[in-house]
């Protein structure tokens, strides 16, 4: 929708016929977004190859953990020079790889043409079309300038940069603080709590980004700082909702058999975690989120075990 708002015209895939046809006719997809009416420049396939023919830009959107085995089949598709934007907040299991390495690696897509597109962007809102920022980075600055060119709607404003590595990884970890900040949110706690750990949550992940060769300035960016604020704070994201589900004492099944959207900080927070070790980089509200997500720790252990921690200078 964004980008049939910007005039640019889109052909999206899907794997169901009847959301391509309910699409294709009805200009709706039921199911996610049953109140946005999708413009005329937007239609469907269930053929990658017709979605992504003669495209200039080619969109990757499905959760994290599912792109490696989808772009097998999509690799060879790809025109050799379209732009490949990945939309997608997660970072692989088993690889550590974030979502631009993973395109990068199966796509056999070079760096220079990957963007990512990161931000505050909790998609009701966007549906709704309320006006909202975004970031799109690429190692080639002209590359991020075309994307940007092709997404820029009366709603959707998005600012350019190179920095992929640190606007990649914002959008990742603030799920995982997310889901912390929900939790404090689900045992009754108020906003000190949610402040200090969404202050806290960013000290991790601008730590862990500089680690990892990111410029620490995108974390006080749109996707830095700002989608950290949005998700942590808003009733509309899964993450969050996830996490006040933990709070108030429901296990991690019984959460996941209640969600059914994505909520990537739960799968992501171990492979983000396992990142971490793997630099040297001390994560502890990240730590303690994968304890209760995958270890059975509960919220009022990891909260005080992280109140207990040796007092220390605050730094980054
Ligand atoms: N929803 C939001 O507000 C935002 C989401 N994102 C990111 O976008 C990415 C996608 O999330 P959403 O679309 O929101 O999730 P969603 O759960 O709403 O939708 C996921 C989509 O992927 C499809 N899908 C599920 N499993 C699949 C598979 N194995 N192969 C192919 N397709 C599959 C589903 O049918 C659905 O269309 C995530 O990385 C998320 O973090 C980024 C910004 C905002
Ligand atoms: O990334 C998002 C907002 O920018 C959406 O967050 P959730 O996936 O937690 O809903």
């Amino acid at each position: 929708a964004v980008l049939g708002d910007a005039g640019t015209t889109v052909r999206m895939w899907a794997r169901r016929q009847e959301v391509v046809d309910q699409i294709n006719t009805e200009r709706v997809n039921r199911d996610y977004q049953p109140d946005l009416v999708l413009p005329d420049n937007v239609s469907a396939t269930t053929d990658p190859a017709e979605a992504v023919e003669g495209a200039q830009i080619v969109v990757l959107s499905v959760p994290s953990q599912k792109l490696r085995e989808n772009l097998v089949h999509w690799a060879d598709l790809i025109p050799r020079d379209a732009a490949v934007v990945s939309l997608m907040k997660g970072v692989e299991l088993g690889t550590t790889k974030r979502m631009s390495e993973v395109i990068a690696e199966v796509g056999k897509v070079e760096p220079e043409r990957i963007a990512v597109l990161s931000g505050p962007n909790l998609s009701p809102e966007i549906a709704a079309k309320q006006p909202a920022a975004s970031v799109v980075a690429c190692l080639d600055h002209a590359v991020a300038e075309m994307v940007a060119d092709a997404c820029a709607a009366p709603y959707f404003r998005p600012y350019t940069a190179t920095d992929v590595i640190g606007t990649e990884l914002g959008g990742a970890v603030k799920n995982v603080v997310a889901l912390a900040a929900g939790m404090a949110e689900g045992m009754g706690m108020g906003d000190n709590s949610k402040a200090s750990i969404i202050t806290r949550g960013l000290a991790e992940t601008t730590r862990l980004g500089v680690a990892l060769g990111a410029d620490p300035a995108t974390f006080s960016g749109l996707a830095g700082v700002g989608d950290l604020i949005a998700t942590c704070m808003s009733p509309l994201s899964r993450n969050r909702t996830f996490g006040v589900n933990l709070g108030k004492g429901m296990t991690v099944e019984e959460v996941i058999a209640v969600t059914k959207q994505t909520a990537e900080g739960v799968k992501s927070c171990e492979a983000i975690l396992d990142l971490a070790r793997h630099h040297g980089v001390d994560v502890p509200i990240i730590e303690n989120v994968a304890a209760v997500v995958h270890d059975g720790r509960t919220p009022e252990e990891v909260v005080r075990a992280l109140m207990a921690r040796r007092l220390k200078a605050e730094k980054h």
